[in-house]
């Protein structure tokens, strides 16, 4: 069910074993998740029931969205500051940061701006962060689909947490309620191409090196490459995080750690320069696949652009997040104090735009 050659390969899970098994299926899957979420802090899941063509689908509409004029794209335009994470955001506005609070230290990592462009969007029924949309004749069935698609994608956080609830003994109805509210977020993401040398250079991030902040993060990504996470054995070294097909990608942010005692793990994760590059132009829309050639690359190359479509879920805001059950005991106490996800939150999404 999970194979991985070293410890700190991500390894691959068969999830539809666990949405269609027995008891028994079930309990294996949960605890394959578990060590994976213990060890890396990432697992790609197969048989993960969000239909192939669904997910093409959205890296089409994704294409569509960041292919119309600026002009266009900024009559869903994202509110300055932090609090309502919602609509577009224009390359180099947002730069993560890494437990950057000061306000010194966020200055300064906004000197390298992640180049990259995002639209994002919640829960229908999230009053506190509306949803903000283009006027529909600018894009005809992209609201409608992204609501679809934001319910599937929903739809696997609380299957992912029915395993997580398995493993942790946590007692019926288990983690799911936590997240009843699903106020979650559904981020396209467009990198647009850019010269090799500026990456390897570190002249421009695609995206900086971060970790998530809420509970569990789904990611959608195509063809181009990139992704690195670091190796829990040797921090400060990277490892590529490849597309495989079929899979999403699944990790733990910084919420779920903190939750489970630090019993999994919240991996650093950033965006740079593909060890390969696809020989043929990869087209957007078809990015669920690693198939075809790919030649290294050579340092004249552009770097095409890359599409990934993050799906971040969190608790509701009233849920307290105190170490859960089967993540201490005597030997192996909590160690953080409660808190409400919204006051977690909040602490972190101020420090994006602050
Ligand atoms: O584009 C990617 O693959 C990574 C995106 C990501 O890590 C994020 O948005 O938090
Ligand atoms: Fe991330």
């Amino acid at each position: 069910m999970a194979s991985n050659s070293a410890l700190t390969d991500i390894p691959i899970v068969d999830f539809g074993q666990f949405l269609h098994g027995g008891k028994e299926e079930k309990e294996l899957v949960a605890k394959s998740v578990d060590n994976a979420f213990r060890n890396v802090g990432f697992v790609y899941l197969k048989g993960h029931g969000i239909e192939r063509d669904l997910v093409k689908r959205c890296f089409e509409w994704s294409a569509k969205f960041f292919a119309l004029s600026p002009e266009t794209r900024l009559l869903a335009p994202h509110p300055p500051g932090g609090s309502h994470h919602r609509g577009y955001s224009a390359p180099g506005v947002e730069k993560v940061s890494q437990h950057a609070y000061d306000a010194e230290e966020l200055k300064k990592l906004r000197e390298v701006p992640d180049y990259k462009e995002s639209f994002e969007s919640g829960n229908v029924n999230d009053d506190a962060q509306p949803n903000i949309w283009l006027p529909e004749d600018k894009l005809h069935g992209f609201r409608a689909f992204m609501e679809e698609y934001f319910t599937v994608c929903a739809n696997l956080i609380h299957h992912i947490l029915d395993a997580l609830s398995i493993a942790l003994n946590v007692d019926d109805p288990g983690l799911s309620p936590t997240h009843s509210k699903s106020l979650f977020q559904l981020r396209l993401l467009h990198y647009p191409a850019i010269d090799a040398e500026q990456l390897r250079n570190n002249a421009r991030s695609r995206i900086n090196a971060h970790s998530d902040f809420g509970t569990l993060t789904l990611l959608f990504q195509d063809h181009v490459g990139g992704l690195e996470i670091e190796d829990p054995i040797h921090p400060g070294t990277f490892r590529q995080a490849a597309p495989i097909d079929d899979t999403v990608l699944v990790n733990i942010g910084d919420l779920m750690a903190r939750w489970s005692n630090d019993r999994y793990r919240s991996t650093v994760h950033r965006v740079g320069l593909p060890p390969s590059v696809p020989v043929t132009k990869p087209v957007p829309g078809l990015g669920v696949t690693t198939e075809g050639e790919r030649e290294p690359f050579r340092p004249d190359v552009v770097v095409p652009d890359r599409y990934s479509i993050p799906f971040f879920a969190t608790a509701d805001m009233d849920a307290v997040i105190e170490a859960l059950p089967g993540c201490w005991d005597e030997q192996n106490p909590k160690k953080y104090e409660p808190v409400t996800a919204w006051d977690y939150v909040q602490m972190r999404m101020a420090a994006l735009y602050s």
